[in-house]
């Protein structure tokens, strides 16, 4: 699975194709709202423009925002247009094509491993002209993560040791590789990296993680809207 969007199935029955139309419909809105909220958010942070317009922007935006206050979910209940844990997650803050905070972070899956590519903007940006490195983190924490789910180990962070080597560029591609190195019982041991696309050879950013596969009950006390087996 890449995110932003998942493919339809070509072979599901007449109501499940419907279902499906809706999903995709939905998955569809929900990354066009995305889009913009993230040209929003580029443009609010970049702009030059005098109080007046920023005054007359904050207005409209507080309009659109009561539109949609109506309708909100309830805190850690998983969205529908979601598949959780291991599936698409369309608000993450890394990989999430809704979320106005996601660069989004496309993802794939390798064997015991994870790439993903994505570009920086200035909303994510440290030192002028580079990534924060919290956001590096980010992108690592949630690339390990999927390595972990593509070790059959979905799990949760304990320890993140992050190493900056050199600054990340913005605006410039990047692609974020994790692999997992070893398990121990429930604790599986995940590497991570940081490179630009035009230099893999030249790593940025490295990290080492520790993620712990919680046991069937701690996860579903954790996550109580868990709809199936993780894995
Ligand atoms: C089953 C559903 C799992 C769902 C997992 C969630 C997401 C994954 C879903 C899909 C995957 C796809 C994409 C990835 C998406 C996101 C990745 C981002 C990940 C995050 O953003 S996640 C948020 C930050 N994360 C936390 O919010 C964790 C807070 N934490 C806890 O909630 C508990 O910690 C818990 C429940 C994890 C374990 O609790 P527990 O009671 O089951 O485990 P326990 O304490 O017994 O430790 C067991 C063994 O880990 C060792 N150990 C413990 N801590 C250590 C440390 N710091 N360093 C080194 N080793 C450590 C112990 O020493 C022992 O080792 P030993 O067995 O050898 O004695």
């Amino acid at each position: 699975m890449t995110s932003p969007l998942p493919h339809r199935s070509a072979t599901s029955t007449a109501p499940e194709r419907q279902d499906e139309e809706e999903l995709h419909q939905r998955r569809t809105a929900i990354t066009a709202l995305g889009h913009e909220l993230r040209a929003l958010v580029d443009a609010a942070v970049r702009t030059t423009a005098a109080p007046s317009t920023l005054n007359r922007v904050s207005d409209g935006v507080h309009r659109l925002t009561a539109q949609l206050i109506g309708h909100l979910r309830a805190r850690a209940e998983v969205p529908e247009v979601d598949e959780f844990p291991g599936g698409v997650r369309m608000y993450s803050p890394v990989t999430g094509p809704g979320s106005p905070l996601a660069p989004p972070l496309r993802v794939t899956r390798l064997d015991r491993g994870a790439t993903g590519t994505c570009v920086l903007g200035i909303t994510h940006e440290g030192p002028p002209g580079y990534g924060h490195g919290g956001i590096s983190a980010m992108l690592l924490d949630e690339l390990m993560g999927w390595a972990c789910a593509t070790a059959g180990m979905p799990g949760m962070t304990v320890s993140l040791q992050m190493r900056y080597h050199r600054p990340v560029p913005l605006e410039s591609p990047l692609r974020v590789l994790a692999h997992v190195t070893g398990t121990e019982g429930r604790k599986v041991y995940v590497t991570g990296s940081i490179a630009t696309e035009e230099d893999l050879s030249t790593v940025l950013v490295t990290a080492e993680g520790v993620f712990v596969s919680p046991d069937p009950e701690h996860a579903r006390a954790l996550f109580p809207s868990l709809r199936s087996a993780p894995g």
